[in-house]
């Protein structure tokens, strides 16, 4: 099991397969990959939106993998917050490992699906890339992660 890093854009992934993105609990995907999300995956922002609405903050460390035609989109809770208010890094490390594995339990089907990501947590969220490649090592998670051309 292990983290393989391609280059590349996450929405040019083989489809039937999950996309893997972080997520805060207030229901905003405003900035970042998450604005491309929602233009590209409308019913799932809805479900996400809905999902945030009603269960808030105790959303945070668990995944709300949302099933879709062509790709479902895995939504791990890793902050409560975002921009200013975005979690300390610590807390985002502790919750990325508690929603990857929940994401990991519910993929663990008679057919799961191949994950592919982009460097979660690294962007807005301000956590360093290793830091959150460290959780997929040590959950011994396949990932395969997309890291756009610079
Ligand atoms: N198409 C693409 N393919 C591959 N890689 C791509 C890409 N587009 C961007 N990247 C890279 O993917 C990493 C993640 O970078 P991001 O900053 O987006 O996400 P994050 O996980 O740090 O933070 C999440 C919060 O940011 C959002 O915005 P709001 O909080 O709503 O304002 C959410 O809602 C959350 O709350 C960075 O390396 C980007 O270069």
């Amino acid at each position: 099991m292990t983290v393989t890093h391609l280059i590349g854009d996450l929405f040019s992934a083989p489809a039937n397969s999950i996309l893997v993105q972080a997520c805060n609990t207030r229901g905003s995907w405003g900035a970042g990959i998450a604005v491309a999300f929602k233009e590209k995956f409308p019913d799932a922002f809805e479900e996400y939106k809905a999902a945030c609405k009603k269960d808030g903050a105790a959303l945070l460390g668990s995944c709300l993998l949302i099933r879709g035609a062509e790709y479902d989109v895995a939504c791990l809770f890793t902050s409560k917050d975002y921009g200013r208010r975005v979690d300390p890094p610590d807390q985002i490390i502790a919750s990325t490992r508690s929603a990857v594995a929940d994401l990991v339990a519910q993929n663990t089907t008679d057919s799961p699906k191949q994950l592919f990501g982009c460097r979660f947590n690294s962007g807005k969220f301000g956590v360093e890339w290793a830091r959150t490649e460290a959780i997929l090592d040590e959950l011994e998670v396949d990932m395969s992660v997309y890291t756009m051309e610079q």
